[in-house]
């Protein structure tokens, strides 16, 4: 996951390859409740893991579950007729998957409990749930506003007695939520008589009472409904663990790969994006995204577990729909509508101004960001894409604490004007699928030299390496420590028993060519061996400078150097960076700092490490070693003619690395709109 302020996109060329999906966040914490509310333990394979789904499972704890996680299944030990522990503070986060349903069934099973989330989810309503459960006979009180959480749940004598005969009468119209909260919990009720509900209104976002409807079945609760309107849940009802569930992968997600396919062509040839993990035979209600993805132009075809998405009409054709049945696949159609012939217009959205931010409103002001004419109503958004290439904007776009506001304005680096986009807080992700960027990028073509590189060369100890990896971290980017390469090529050439010298240049060369390394969780690994510390010694950096002044050597390392030069960016710390190996990178620096200065660098740099030093024995070293590395005849250590020297002998760190990151954001297209 990407926890950096932003992440640059750079434009992308096209996409191609499979991806495989998290779970669906509707299932997961629909299923979480339904095991925590049985008896016996429930096995949940392939459970998604987000924020939403973090925060329902550490309240199922605190009420008296028992919930053992190994990596995506976890095991439930639900109450099955136990009193929940109480009194408890649950904090809900931003789920409204989780705050609505916990709210309903501990209302029902008694005792005391606040529920609170983050400020917007004080936002979000809830009245309408509270209203519902009030009418049964509930102790509900509001902490806050009326009709938004906080809430307490005031049952100190345990179970409530229940008006049940009158059906109990709840809205539709304002989220799906609270009527899937109430069938949820109502089991726990039905002992000895039915429990009807009836809703008011029409019943927006449909298909997700069909989701509850049929993993009630699962879990052995029987409702039978009328025309979607009237409900009942059948006397005797009880929850039964089925022992084990799988959850299948999430719909609503597989949106922006659905959205991608139709939007890409690949330049190696492949076919399209395959999805894995939900096919048409899905449960959920977002898989008709399909569906207004072929009204578009994709060629969508699928199987049982799988998507296959291919471009068909291009540009994209635009549509009028009604999309209350997939009110957060249909986000990504807004997107979509970019790339189509003519206006789109998606209606019937109300549901969208209550959600994780006003998604009508977002989506409005950030599509008219990247230069698309946007208009929205009180439950529609119409939009018109930039006239022509020349029309298009490169934004930064804002994301409202919005995990699907993020995912779906990626799909806009496809554009014609060949702009980058910069999400800003991509974090956000986190709240359906943490490793979005990572599974787009792992499909996104992108010409090589497109791939935006940052080169940061200099003497030894002026602090290069510390500011790369920085920068890097910063801007989410790669980072390659080229230094490294030539210090385990030395290792590696005097392990074999080669002298670092002009007749051995050959046989160094091959091994450089072929050395099984490896950098792996802040390790650097020689084949089997962590040479983590073995290549930090001031003797392994001399011997480096000795290899690397061998021209074989050099070359033969070009290639692994290029291998880093991956989405989303490069930030390369060596000699040679900006001269030789990455010529055409849009940033160049070259960081020094006087001689004096890096040696008592170094010198507290190895202090701090428990390694004795001598201050002026390390001096004449980084003295020998500057000397080597601008005298060989092979890519010498120099600034490129257009690197921008940067002295920091009076710098700290932070004001190194803050300066090589202004003059980064100078270079970027958006950099006003970035300063919110
Ligand atoms: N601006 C700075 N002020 C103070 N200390 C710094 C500064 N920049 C780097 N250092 C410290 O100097 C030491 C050497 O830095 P670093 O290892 O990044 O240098 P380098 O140029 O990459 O060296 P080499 O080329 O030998 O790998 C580190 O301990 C680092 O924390
Ligand atoms: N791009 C590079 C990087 C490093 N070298 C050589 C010269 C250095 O003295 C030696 C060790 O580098 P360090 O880890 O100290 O940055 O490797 C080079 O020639 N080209």
């Amino acid at each position: 996951m990407f926890h950096t302020a932003f992440l640059d996109l750079p434009a992308l060329d096209g996409a191609a390859g499979t991806v495989d999906l998290p779970g669906s966040k509707s299932i997961s914490n629909r299923v979480l409740l339904l095991a925590a509310l049985s008896e016996g333990t429930t096995v949940v394979h392939d459970l998604l893991a987000s924020d939403d789904t973090r925060v329902m499972l550490d309240a199922l704890r605190q009420i008296g579950c028992t919930v053992d996680e190994a990596g995506s299944t976890v095991r439930i030990t639900g109450l099955g007729g136990h009193a929940p522990r109480s009194p408890a503070k649950l904090f809900m986060g931003n789920a409204g998957t989780a705050m609505r349903p916990l709210t309903a069934a501990l209302a029902l099973l008694g005792g005391e409990f606040e529920l609170s989330g983050v400020p917007r989810m004080h936002e979000r309503p809830i009245g309408d749930l509270v209203q519902a459960l009030r009418q049964l006979g509930c102790l509900i009180d509001y902490l806050g506003n009326d009709g938004y959480p906080p809430l307490r749940i005031a049952h100190v004598q345990g179970v409530p007695s229940l008006a049940l005969t009158e059906p109990i009468r709840v809205r539709g119209d304002v989220s799906s939520q609270f009527l899937t909260a109430l069938l949820m919990a109502l089991p726990l009720a039905a002992g000895t008589q039915s429990i009807a509900v009836e809703v008011v209104g029409e019943l927006i976002s449909r298909p997700y009472i069909a989701i509850t409807l049929q993993l009630l079945e699962r879990f052995g609760i029987v409702v039978e409904h009328q025309n979607w309107q009237r409900f009942t849940i059948v006397a005797g009802s009880r929850y039964q663990s089925p022992g084990s569930v799988h959850v299948e992968s999430d719909a609503s997600s597989a949106s922006y790969f659905i959205a991608l396919g139709a939007l890409t062509t690949s330049a190696t040839g492949q076919k399209g994006i395959k999805i894995q993990g939900v096919g048409l035979d899905s449960i959920q209600g977002d898989i008709r995204f399909v569906e207004a993805a072929r009204a578009m132009g994709a060629v969508v075809t699928g199987g049982p577990n799988w998507l296959q998405v291919e471009r068909g009409a291009w540009p994209l054709k635009a549509i009028d729909l009604d999309c209350n049945h997939i009110p957060d696949a249909a986000m990504t159609l807004a997107v979509m509508a970019l790339y189509a012939e003519g206006t789109t217009t998606l209606r019937n959205i109300a549901s969208w101004r209550v959600k994780e931010t006003d998604r009508i409103a977002a989506m409005a002001t950030e599509l008219r960001k990247l230069g698309a004419t946007a208009e929205e109503g009180a439950d529609y958004i119409r939009v018109t894409p930039p006239a022509n290439v020349a029309d298009w904007k490169a934004a930064s776009i804002h994301t409202y604490d919005d995990h699907r506001v993020a995912m779906c304005f990626s799909l806009a680096a496809f554009n014609p004007a060949r702009l980058p986009v910069r999400i800003e807080d991509p974090k956000c992700v986190a709240k359906t699928f943490p490793d979005y960027f990572e599974a787009l990028f792992s499909v996104a073509q992108v010409e090589t030299s497109h791939i935006p590189v940052i080169c940061i060369d200099g003497p030894t100890a002026s602090g290069k390496g510390t500011v790369a990896a920085a920068v890097a971290q910063r801007l989410g980017y790669r980072f390659l420590d080229s230094g490294a390469m030539y210090r385990i090529t030395a290792l590696a050439a005097l392990r074999a028993g080669f002298a670092i010298d002009a007749d051995h240049e050959a046989r160094i060369a091959t091994l450089a060519q072929t050395l099984p390394v490896r950098f792996e969780g802040g390790k650097v690994w020689l084949g089997s061996d962590d040479v983590t510390e073995a290549i930090r010694t001031e003797e392994a950096g001399m011997n480096a400078s000795r290899v690397s002044a061998l021209p074989a050597v050099r070359t033969a390392l070009v290639d692994l150097q290029h291998s880093f030069q991956r989405l989303p960016g490069l930030v390369a710390d060596g000699r040679d960076m900006g001269t030789v190996i990455f010529p055409g990178a849009p940033l160049k620096v070259f960081l020094t700092a006087n001689a004096a200065c890096r040696a008592e660098r170094r010198y507290k740099q190895l202090i701090s490490k428990g390694f004795p030093a001598n201050i002026d024995d390390l001096r004449a070293d980084l003295e020998a070693r500057d000397a080597r590395d601008t005298s060989r005849s092979v890519a010498p250590l120099k600034p490129a003619q257009d690197a921008l020297v940067l002295d920091n002998s009076d710098l700290t760190i932070e004001q190194a690395v803050e300066k090589v990151l202004t003059w980064w954001q100078e270079r970027q297209p958006f950099a006003a709109s970035a300063q919110r």
